[in-house]
């Protein structure tokens, strides 16, 4: 297969006040969520002047990733288009047509399975190339990362420096909490063709990245950032009903480490940086957030070699035992059921 451009595929974030609400609307689009449920979680934006900082993570991603090409002779022009924010990626996608694309290889900010983190984006390729029509460029998604050393290792890396924070004395009783975005329990079972694929994933990063980086240490998976209406059941337990768990049973510092986000956007700065830190402070307990993997030279350097899977036929690094595949089979990760608007 001749491929002739790289798009960075990600969520889009807002990046001035004004454009909190809209973006909140194109999140949930077709959900059914009302404005006062959204202002709520607009006003998390707020605490940062409406700007999230996904979409700068972004760029600063991009430019690595072209200088990265160009020291490996990767010839691709690199482009980037979001689900929810502009630059959108039907935009994106009319501009690549215009330039003469026809083939490009989609790197989705997301390492896991599932509807959200995967399938999702192949639903945003669909749209965009029928938005745009005739001459719009294929576009082939590269595969899930969740074992891959480029990942793994970089998050390893920012365990180890959250730990050097916090009280070598206690490292007895310090503990690892990793976290990932909770979904609905409904999702979780139908996402990859065997069901759980996101959670089983997320458990064998965290038990990759805890070898790697603290294996004297005692470990959880749990979850963060839930939505939705209270009836209906997501992921659990909560990363703050998790850390009074852990309080109650003599851990007395945590080190906290998003494993299932790629940059430090909103969902990190604000759920672990405010309200995780602020609930272990409450707790008493000593408390480090570990780094993203962001713009690592490992991380950039995994996604150059994801492309190079697929135009140089090299390996397939992996450390866990889970497979991979380039596509992903047509009925795995259905969309939730929607909800009926009020
Ligand atoms: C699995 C997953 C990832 C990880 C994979 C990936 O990265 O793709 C992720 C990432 C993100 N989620 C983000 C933000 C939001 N997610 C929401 C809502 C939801 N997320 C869900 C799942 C996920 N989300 C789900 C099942 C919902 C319910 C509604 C729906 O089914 O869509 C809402 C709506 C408001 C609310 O109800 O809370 C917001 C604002 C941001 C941007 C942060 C920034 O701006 O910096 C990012 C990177
Ligand atoms: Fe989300």
């Amino acid at each position: 297969m001749v491929y002739d451009a790289f798009v960075l595929l990600s969520f889009g974030g807002p990046e001035k006040p004004d454009d909190v609400m809209p973006f909140l609307r194109n999140v949930v689009r077709g959900r059914g969520v009302p404005d006062e449920r959204l202002a709520e979680v607009a006003e998390h934006y707020m605490h940062f002047g409406g700007v999230s900082p996904i979409n700068q993570q972004n760029r600063d991603l991009l430019a690595a990733l072209e200088t990265e090409f160009a020291a490996h002779g990767v010839k691709l022009p690199a482009y980037w288009g979001n689900r929810n924010w502009h630059p959108m990626l039907a935009d994106t996608v009319a501009q690549m047509r215009d330039d003469g694309v026809q083939h490009a290889l989609g790197f989705a900010t997301s390492a896991y399975g599932g509807y959200s983190s995967c399938k999702q984006y192949w639903e945003d390729i669909a749209a965009a190339r029928e938005h745009v029509g005739p001459g719009a460029p294929q576009i082939s998604k590269l595969r899930q990362f969740h074992d891959h050393p480029g990942f793994v290792n970089p998050l390893a890396a920012g365990v180890q420096d959250a730990l050097k924070t916090l009280d070598p004395a206690r490292r007895a009783s310090t503990r690892l909490v990793f976290t990932a975005h909770s979904i609905p329990v409904s999702m979780a079972a139908t996402a990859g063709p065997t069901g759980d694929r996101y959670n089983n994933q997320l458990e064998e990063t965290a038990r990759l990245v805890h070898a790697a980086a603290a294996a004297d240490l005692g470990y959880d998976l749990v979850w963060q950032s839930r939505s939705g209406p209270p009836q209906v059941p997501w992921l659990e337990p909560d990363v703050n009903d998790h850390l009074e768990t852990l309080a109650g049973k003599g851990v007395t510092d945590v080190v906290v480490s998003p494993i299932g986000f790629v940059s430090d956007h909103l969902e990190v700065i604000w759920d672990l940086d405010n309200e995780a830190k602020e609930t272990a402070a409450r707790l008493g307990l000593g408390y480090a957030r570990a780094s993203t993997p962001g713009v690592h030279p490992e991380f950039v350097a995994m996604v150059r070699q994801l492309v190079q899977e697929r135009t140089d036929d090299q390996s397939r690094p992996a450390l866990g035992t889970l497979p991979t595949w380039d596509v992903c089979p047509a009925d795995c990760c259905p969309p939730p059921a929607r909800r009926k608007a009020p």
